[in-house]
């Protein structure tokens, strides 16, 4: 596997900030999530690393190619979707990418063939001859997927692409960037500030602040398990004046174990061995009580934000997505 984005102290000052502070990483083939809250450095990066901006000092390389020297043969090669609405109103997608794809080198059927093809992909149909000016936010967004998809890159830098998306929209978008991927062996570097939907997405994960690395490593990684079991229990059948959390909250911590409650019926146990499974369950059996759920804690992305908030003293302001 060859690396396909490497930098090495890059630093982008501006004169009120600096955006970028000495941000050193490597990136493989594959689904990379580019996680940092709003501010962090993430656009900044991605136009340089597109050699659309130059950085203060450090280098870079993407695909191989340097940064400082070689921007035009970089955007060749990558694909680029940016964050804000790019889109002119009274243009067709169609109209649009095909342009798009002119830009990019393609002769004129070449484009009209890859425009049709891309537009397919990404799910615009019929509306793709109507003005754009009268799309939702999704087709915004999937528009602008094409047209960084449009000249078959090698590696795609995608912009926010869940911005402004509902629920259902975000997760089809995620399911469209993975099939990038699969299905056509480009790889994708996405950046996002809501860091539970990057979990499923993501192969491996970069995240950033204040334009610096926090931390970079695969997502399996970030979420592996705890020691931490957790236990919802059931109200009492009967006995309905009965906190059933923290009835059994002071057995188990009778039974010698470290507990703490996480809500009001869910209790956070601490593993001390493959036992723990079975006190929990004689417990809460002995109390008349159900079990709803008994499994062991997954780290969640979000935490390495918290860890890091405690040893900083302060929180950055990313937010957990809804899943
Ligand atoms: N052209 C510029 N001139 C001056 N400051 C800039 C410029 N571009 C970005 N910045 C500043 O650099 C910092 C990083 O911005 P950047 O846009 O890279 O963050 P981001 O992580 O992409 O966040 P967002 O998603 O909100 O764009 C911010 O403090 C921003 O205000």
């Amino acid at each position: 596997m060859s690396t396909v984005i490497k930098t090495d102290g890059l630093t982008k000052k501006f004169p009120r900030v600096t955006a970028l502070d000495g941000l050193t990483i490597e990136v493989q083939p594959g689904v990379v999530g580019l996680v940092g809250s709003n501010g962090a450095g993430k656009s900044t990066l991605i136009k340089i690393l597109l050699g659309l901006a130059p950085a203060t000092s450090g280098t870079g390389h993407v695909l191989g190619l340097d940064i400082a020297t070689e921007g035009s043969a970089i955007r060749e090669r990558v694909g680029y979707m940016p964050e804000h609405d790019c889109l002119p109103p009274d243009v067709s997608a169609t109209e649009f990418v095909v342009h798009m794809a002119r830009m990019a080198g393609l002769p004129a059927a070449a484009a009209r063939e890859r425009t049709a093809d891309t537009l397919r992909h990404v799910g615009l149909y019929e509306e793709r001859y109507r003005p754009m000016g009268g799309y939702s936010t999704g087709m915004k967004q999937r528009v602008k997927l094409a047209q960084a998809l449009v000249h078959d890159p090698q590696l795609v830098l995608l912009d926010e692409p869940t911005n402004g998306l509902d629920p259902v929209g975000r997760d089809d978008m995620l399911d469209l960037i993975r099939r990038v991927h699969t299905d056509f062996g480009i790889s994708v570097l996405v950046t996002t500030h809501l860091l539970g939907e990057l979990e499923r997405t993501c192969d491996h994960l970069v995240v950033i602040d204040g334009g610096k690395l926090l931390r970079s490593s695969s997502t399996a990684s970030f979420t592996e398990a705890t020691h931490t079991l957790a236990v919802e229990v059931t109200d009492h059948p009967e006995d309905h004046t009965l906190d059933s959390g923290e009835a059994v909250r002071e057995r188990l911590a009778a039974a010698g174990l470290t507990v703490r409650p996480d809500g009001s019926r869910v209790l956070l146990v601490e593993l001390e061995g493959e036992d723990t499974y079975d006190t929990v369950r004689d417990t809460v059996a002995a109390l008349g009580l159900g079990l709803v759920r008994l499994e062991q804690r997954r780290h969640r992305v979000a935490e390495i934000f918290t860890d890091h908030a405690h040893q900083a003293g302060g929180a950055p302001d990313v937010h957990a997505s809804a899943h």
